[in-house]
């Protein structure tokens, strides 16, 4: 029996689970373990828990989201890459949501979004497969227009914008441009009816002026989180990200 309450937050927190994996994996132990991990974050007030299932399985396994999924008492965000293999398995697991994602084995994480326009026939029949499992579709796009037509074009009643550029800004200007970006990208998706998430590279002075977007639903963060745990401790980690974007969410209503 459960005895979380859900409770309705000013912005959710998806707490991405991938790099606990990746530790685990380092020295090949069954510890750190990925779904203590998301039970834990759950209880320390994570909106919903996101994994990512790497075609080259370089953190997370299939039968890490097998044993998580029925286990969760908030939601589970599986990122998947457009294959069939990866959307026949998310139609298997059937998670809450999927969030299809772009993969080139050899970087070191996703860079940039998933190019809706190029592959729009690819990205229509995977959202078509899943939805007719009940399963709620996300793109990870870029905060580019034609990328965030295309998105709805193809049936996505949620984006997810990628904040790298933001989060890897070299100066005070560039960050400033990427900021706009995402902000231009929250106006477009909501006037087409879009939910709108965002995520990647946001840590715990960074998150700030993301959060404070009004129209975003949704942040996903994981490195930051994972690698602030080893000092302050996993629950303790998950609570602060979340009252710092609450915080800022509250700042940026009142402006
Ligand atoms: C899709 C995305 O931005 C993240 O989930 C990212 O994939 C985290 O995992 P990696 O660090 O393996 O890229
Ligand atoms: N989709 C983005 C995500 O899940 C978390 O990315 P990061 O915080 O690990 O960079």
């Amino acid at each position: 029996m459960s005895f979380l309450q859900p409770q309705s937050s000013i912005i959710d927190l998806g707490i991405n689970i991938d790099h606990v994996a990746t530790l685990r994996n380092a020295r090949g132990t069954v510890y750190p373990d990925p779904l203590q991990a998301a039970l834990l974050a759950e209880e320390a007030g994570a909106d919903a828990i996101t994994l990512h299932l790497r075609e080259d399985r370089r953190h997370i396994k299939d039968a890490d989201v097998e044993l998580i999924r029925p286990q969760l008492r908030t939601r589970m965000n599986l990122e998947s890459a457009v294959t069939s293999e990866m959307v026949d398995f998310a139609c298997r697991i059937k998670p809450q949501d999927v969030c299809l994602v772009p993969e080139r084995r050899e970087e070191v994480t996703t860079e940039g979004g998933l190019d809706v326009v190029k592959y729009f026939s690819e990205v229509s029949t995977a959202i078509k497969q899943l939805q007719a499992e009940g399963i709620r579709v996300s793109l990870f796009i870029d905060a580019d227009v034609a990328q965030i037509q295309a998105a709805a074009e193809a049936g996505a009643p949620v984006i997810e914008l990628h904040t790298g550029r933001y989060a890897d800004a070299h100066d005070e200007a560039d960050q400033q441009t990427q900021l706009q970006r995402v902000q231009q990208g929250v106006l477009e998706g909501v006037k087409r009816g879009l939910k709108v998430n965002a995520g990647h590279g946001l840590h715990y002075t960074n998150v700030q002026a993301i959060a404070a977007i009004r129209d975003i639903t949704e942040l996903n963060i994981g490195h930051a989180i994972v690698a602030h745990a080893v000092f302050v401790g996993w629950q303790n980690a998950v609570r602060e990200m979340k009252a710092i974007m609450t915080a800022a969410r509250l700042n940026g209503l009142q402006k």
